[in-house]
């Protein structure tokens, strides 16, 4: 599990531990961690040599990168300091100073035949986009045939949300010290840190157990997914009910099928219009044209992909088993009923059905995801995963982390994928995952199949579905 915490967590955690240690020693180990890990970007026998510029803001976040600077300039590297802001982190450009370093006035001319540069402008400190004397320096930087490492993270970037509201610096790899930061491991912020490698400066004991945010890795969803024993026969391995589909989409169906059937259920009762579809393309299904409730023997619903106003939400939140509802059945979706349930629900919004259950603009949601995906859960009471650039999933209980899914890729948004998903977290849930791990456990495993299926080129929802065994067996090998 990767985990992040907020500013306001780091700093009690670092007062904690400077209280114990000698002055300065944090910043050195930071220091020390990103020197090394510029040295393996850069490759063996290339640090000599090598022309690195840093870029020094006026706060702790530079003294890291001049100290780091001053490293690499003992082992022969070329090191010049661009100071940005009002002052210069004394200790540390006096060491790159020690150490043959310069500062340059020239910011342009240094910056056009480097080979690294460290981007040390901000790092928790920092507040809104970069400033305006830092912006045609940060281009400079992104414009040249540079790699550009961010110190801590991409400077201009919103620690605690992952928003990016004015200019910040996009970075190739990120060295963050002590714990991951929100903002690393949500989109738009995500972005702009690249590759991201954490450098333990001791900070561990220090954290609360609970992050502000996390994302899993194959190790956590290995044990998350349900493993069927000798004793287990379709009922007890969980029988999911899907309702979706209508005259006018019946693929939706088929898709949320396509992806229950490979969620770990031992059975997918199907309930729609779609069920001659449904039977053509999944044979094993089970399929009902009644009301989901006269279905038979269910323990857990999938509503909505594809349902146009056709019947069944009000139904299906009616019965006392987890219930996931998407797309069409997120339109109009009551609050009161949500929350009057006894059983868990889920709800799987995109940024658009989000901002309608929200009230407000479609890019408020994208631009500030943390903040809309823990509104909609503490508002109705579910488990909300909210697809996109980042999907995260929030528990409507305090206390939880909210979970960063990293396995996304932007082909994913694609037609029917968000179906196979819905299908896929339901069998899940069916199959006895708590709720946020139903859901985050199936983001993971949808976009690393839509990875695997399809690497850095367009994908098909069906392609994403047949995927999702080989995805299951990479996270549980
Ligand atoms: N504490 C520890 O144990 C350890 C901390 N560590 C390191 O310290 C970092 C935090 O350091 P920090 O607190 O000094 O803040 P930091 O991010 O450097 O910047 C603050 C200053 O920048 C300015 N500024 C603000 N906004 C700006 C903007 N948009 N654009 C431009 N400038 C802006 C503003 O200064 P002003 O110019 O207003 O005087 C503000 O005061 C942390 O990320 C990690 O790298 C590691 O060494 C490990 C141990
Ligand atoms: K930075």
């Amino acid at each position: 599990m990767r985990t992040a915490h907020r500013v306001e967590t780091v700093r009690a955690a670092e007062a904690e531990l400077m209280a114990k240690l000698p002055e300065g020693t944090p910043m050195q180990r930071a220091a020390a961690g990103l020197a090394a890990a510029c040295c393996a970007l850069l490759g063996r026998g290339r640090v000599y040599g090598a022309r690195i510029v840093v870029l020094a803001g006026s706060g702790d976040n530079g003294g890291d990168a001049l100290y780091a600077g001053a490293r690499l300039a003992r082992r022969g590297a070329g090191v010049q300091a661009v100071l940005l802001g009002s002052r210069a982190h004394e200790g540390g450009l006096a060491a790159l100073r020690r150490a043959g370093g310069r500062v340059t006035d020239d910011p342009f001319e240094v910056l056009a035949t480097a080979d690294l540069v460290l981007d040390g402008i901000t790092g928790i400190g920092g507040r809104g986009g970069l400033r305006p004397d830092a912006v045609p320096v940060a281009r400079a930087a992104r414009g040249s045939n540079a790699f550009v490492v961010a110190v801590d993270l991409p400077s201009g970037v919103d620690v605690d949300t992952g928003e990016v509201t004015g200019e910040a610096l996009r970075a190739d790899a990120t060295v963050t010290f002590g714990t991951y930061k929100p903002g690393l491991l949500i989109d738009p912020a995500r972005e702009y840190a690249g590759a991201v490698r954490l450098v333990d400066i001791g900070l561990d004991d220090h954290l609360p157990s609970v992050p502000d945010v996390e994302a899993l890795q194959h190790e956590d969803v290995a044990r998350m997914l349900p493993v069927p024993t000798a004793s287990s026969d379709k009922y007890r391995r969980g029988v999911v009910g899907v309702v979706a589909g209508s005259a006018r989409y019946p693929g939706a169906a088929v898709l949320a099928v396509a992806g229950a059937l490979r969620g770990g259920a031992g059975a997918v009762r199907y309930v729609g219009p779609a069920g001659e579809a449904v039977i053509g393309r999944f044979p094993e299904t089970l399929v009902h044209d009644g009301p989901p409730s006269k279905a038979g023997r269910v323990q857990a619903w999938v509503v909505g992909p594809g349902l146009g106003d056709g019947p069944g939400v009000a139904d299906v939140l009616a019965s006392d088993v987890p219930v996931l509802v998407d797309a069409d059945g997120l339109r109009d979706l009551d609050a009161a009923v949500v929350r009057a349930r006894t059983a868990p629900t889920v709800l799987t919004p995109h940024a658009g059905e989000a901002a309608a259950l929200l009230g407000v603009s479609r890019d408020e949601v994208e631009a500030g995801r943390l903040r809309a995906v823990r509104e909609l859960a503490a508002r109705f009471g579910a488990t909300v995963l909210l697809k996109g650039s980042t999907t995260l999933v929030a528990s409507p209980e305090g206390g939880v982390a909210v979970r960063a899914n990293p396995t996304g890729t932007h082909w994913l948004a694609t037609a029917g994928s968000g179906d196979v998903l819905s299908g896929l977290a339901g069998s899940l849930l069916a199959a006895g995952l708590h709720p946020a791990d139903a859901a985050s456990s199936a983001a993971y495993l949808h976009g690393l199949a839509a990875r695997r299926a399809s690497p850095g080129a367009p994908v098909s929802a069906q392609d994403v579905a047949a995927t999702l065994p080989a995805a299951w067996r990479d996270v549980v090998s």
